[in-house]
């Protein structure tokens, strides 16, 4: 954030002093209070991130209760602001005081400009990161859509498909490639469904073997094969009145297919080895990493049975396609691993932050939480570097050489992080790129961007 627009509040009650402070921080906006409820006043209209605050203040200017008060009240209103005192010569018992009462630092008389800047510098600096990380935070976990982050324009669609088929029965197909995110978001629309209450059964058709695949969704009965001591139901009847995820549909047997199809239908199993049909009530998500059409033009899945399980497709992109969206799932990432293994990790250094936008992400966000995993682990410092996240000398993608492509991924770059910077204010983020809100809004229509989706991010998607 630049200084012009750090907001700072003065308590002083000293003109000679304050015009001395009014002038140290100029390249601040600051605001200014001589009393403690024009200081209130101030709080409550300007939402100061920083205070700097005498403690003598009137009508007693000489001793430090009203300051104390003062400082209690901006405490209480305003939990998150940084409050800095100023005390008189030697007074550390009353400095002490302040911080007891919740005080963020304190400053002795006489004021020496240039160590108070740092000082109020150090403070901005912590406040807007513990801003950003609230701010996060609610992004993560406020959400219908709890634990999913859906930075980019391209997954706040996704997530308003998963809202809007969540409540109903129909069956949902979930396209994308691996890692992307299918299993979280059949959790979702389980989550979000009339069904929560029942059970979430997920079965991977990918990793068991062909002949334990029918039993395992459709149970059997006692005696059915050698080894089936009892009867055992199956996956499909153990979500009964639930939701049922069939994760790698595209690799069921072709000999499971028919069976499959018959459930869909009927919405009846019956077990291996038994002749009753056992009526169940299950939602069906499923999903997969394959192109279902190909696969049908290849004989490997029945047309009719993608048509059952595709009443509704969401198509969810690849990571390296949710360019705005990178460094907002990064860092809640990496918020979410250094609390779990408590470590003070502010953020992701330059070249981090650089490499992850420069990176394909081959492996999506399975592969960026693995990396952002093992860099919290392994990082040295207080920030996660490109190296930390095995990223360093990482390539970006295929260069190109034509200017004008060039120039156009330079600008919508710098503009989208400028959206992300600003939450989507216009003339912040005009202000940000040195140009005029006219200006900006024609570089929004020619890069197809919309500043709402990123203040939504802020505001309406608070995953
Ligand atoms: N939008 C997201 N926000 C937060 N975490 C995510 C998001 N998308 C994916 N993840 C995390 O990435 C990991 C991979 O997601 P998931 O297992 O759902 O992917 P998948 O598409 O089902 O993968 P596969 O096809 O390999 O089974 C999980 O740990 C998941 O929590």
């Amino acid at each position: 954030m630049s200084e012009s627009s750090r907001k700072l509040l003065i308590v002083e009650d000293d003109p000679g002093l304050l015009n001395q402070l009014k002038w140290c921080f100029e390249s601040y906006d600051v605001v200014t209070a001589s009393d403690r409820s024009s200081a209130i006043a101030e709080l409550r209209r300007h939402e100061p991130l920083v205070v700097l605050q005498d403690l003598g203040l009137p009508p007693n200017p000489d001793g430090v209760e009203e300051g104390l008060a003062t400082l209690q009240e901006t405490v209480k209103l305003s939990p998150f602001t940084k409050v800095i005192v100023v005390t008189g010569h030697g007074d550390q018992q009353n400095a002490l005081r302040a911080i007891a009462l919740g005080a963020y630092d304190f400053y002795q008389k006489p004021v020496d400009t240039d160590t108070l800047q740092l000082i109020v510098d150090r403070a901005f600096n912590i406040a807007e990161l513990e801003s950003e990380n609230r701010r996060l935070q609610a992004v993560a976990t406020q959400s219908p859509l709890e634990g999913i982050v859906a930075a980019s324009d391209a997954m706040l669609q996704v997530c308003r498909m998963i809202e809007k088929v969540a409540p109903t029965n129909v069956t949902t197909l979930l396209l994308g490639e691996s890692g992307t995110g299918k299993e979280l978001l059949s959790r979702a629309i389980h989550r979000l469904s009339p069904r929560r209450d029942k059970r979430f059964v997920a079965i991977n058709c990918a990793a068991i073997p062909e002949n334990l695949l029918e039993s395992e969704l459709f149970g059997y009965e006692k005696g059915a094969f050698t080894g089936a001591a009892r009867q055992t139901p199956g996956k499909v009847e153990m979500a009964d009145g639930g939701t049922l995820f069939l994760d790698e549909i595209g690799d069921m047997p072709m000999s499971l297919q028919a069976k499959m199809l018959r459930f869909l239908q009927e919405r009846v199993v019956e077990r291996v080895g038994g002749r009753e049909e056992i009526p169940v009530d299950v939602r069906v998500v499923c999903a997969t990493n394959q192109n279902p059409v190909e696969l049908i033009k290849q004989d490997l899945f029945r047309e009719d049975l993608y048509y059952r399980v595709c009443e509704i497709t969401i198509d969810i992109p690849p990571f390296r396609d949710r360019e705005e969206g990178r460094l907002i799932l990064a860092r809640v990432l990496l918020n979410k691993y250094a609390e779990q293994q408590k470590r003070a990790i502010s953020g992701f250094s330059d070249d981090a932050a650089e490499a992850i936008e420069a990176y394909s992400w081959p492996g999506n966000v399975r592969e960026l939480e693995n990396k952002v995993k093992s860099a919290v682990i392994m990082a040295d410092g207080k920030q996660v570097t490109a190296a930390d996240l095995g990223l360093a000398g990482v390539d970006a993608e295929e260069e190109t050489l034509n200017l004008r492509e060039v120039r156009q991924h330079a600008e919508s770059k710098a503009i989208r992080k400028a959206l992300m910077k600003n939450f989507g204010n216009i003339s912040r983020t005009a202000e940000l790129l040195g140009v005029t809100r006219p200006t900006l809004y024609d570089l929004l229509s020619k890069y197809g961007l919309s500043a709402e989706a990123y203040s939504k991010r802020a505001n309406e998607t608070k995953e």
